[in-house]
């Protein structure tokens, strides 16, 4: 089942990108101004578990971790009128990337490293991939991962922006590009 098909308008918005560059923060405001249902892939895997990422990847294993990303990406970017929030590491797998490229319009939130640096300290508590590196094998991970990211429909470049800028440009420009289309 795909929902290809359907129209710009009601397909699925799925945000993408690095660790911590806001996918979960932005999609969830997204979702509020558009009136739409917001999932984070992220909080669904942790439902299913019942217990917190850090604790998947301790006591189950990366593997499982990622086999359910994908399941439930398949499951909710095959679903009309969704805001999704991706894993930073979700499009590591090709699936997932076809998945979401075939089914929804791809949002990829960017940031420079000099601007995510500053935000580690905020996240790394709860992002198992980022803990026990320093911090040049993570600036080396930062710009490996933007390869998986180019995957996209379109871009933002988010330094210097606050999430409510980020959130109503977003919003704004699938408006505009919504009524082109119709
Ligand atoms: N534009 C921004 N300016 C300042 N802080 C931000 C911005 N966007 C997000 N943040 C902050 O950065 C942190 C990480 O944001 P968030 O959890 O939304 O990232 P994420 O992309 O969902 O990460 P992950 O891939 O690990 O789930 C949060 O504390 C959030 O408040
Ligand atoms: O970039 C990654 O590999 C990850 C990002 C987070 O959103 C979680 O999906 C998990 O911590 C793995
Ligand atoms: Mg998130």
């Amino acid at each position: 089942m795909t929902n290809n098909h359907v129209s710009p308008r009601e397909k699925s918005i799925v945000f993408i990108g690095f660790m911590g560059v806001g996918k979960t923060t932005i999609g969830k405001l997204v979702a509020q101004k558009l009136y739409r249902t917001f999932i984070d892939i992220d909080e669904e895997i942790e439902k299913e578990y019942g217990m917190p990422t850090q604790q998947i990847f301790q006591k189950i294993g990366e593997k499982a971790f990622r086999e359910k990303e994908k399941s439930l990406i398949q499951k909710f970017c095959t679903q009309k009128l969704k805001i999704i929030s991706v894993g930073g590491g979700a499009f590591l797998q090709k699936e997932i990337r076809d998945i979401c490229l075939t089914n929804c319009t791809v949002i990829a939130l960017d940031i420079s490293w000099d601007s995510w640096k500053e935000r580690l300290n905020v996240i790394i508590d709860s992002r198992p991939v980022l803990q026990g590196r320093s911090m040049e094998e993570i600036e080396e991970l930062f710009y490996k991962r933007q390869e998986i990211y180019s995957a996209h429909n379109s871009k933002l470049v988010t330094d210097n922006l606050n999430v409510e800028e980020i959130a109503d440009y977003i919003t704004d420009s699938l408006k505009v590009a919504w009524e082109i289309y119709s």
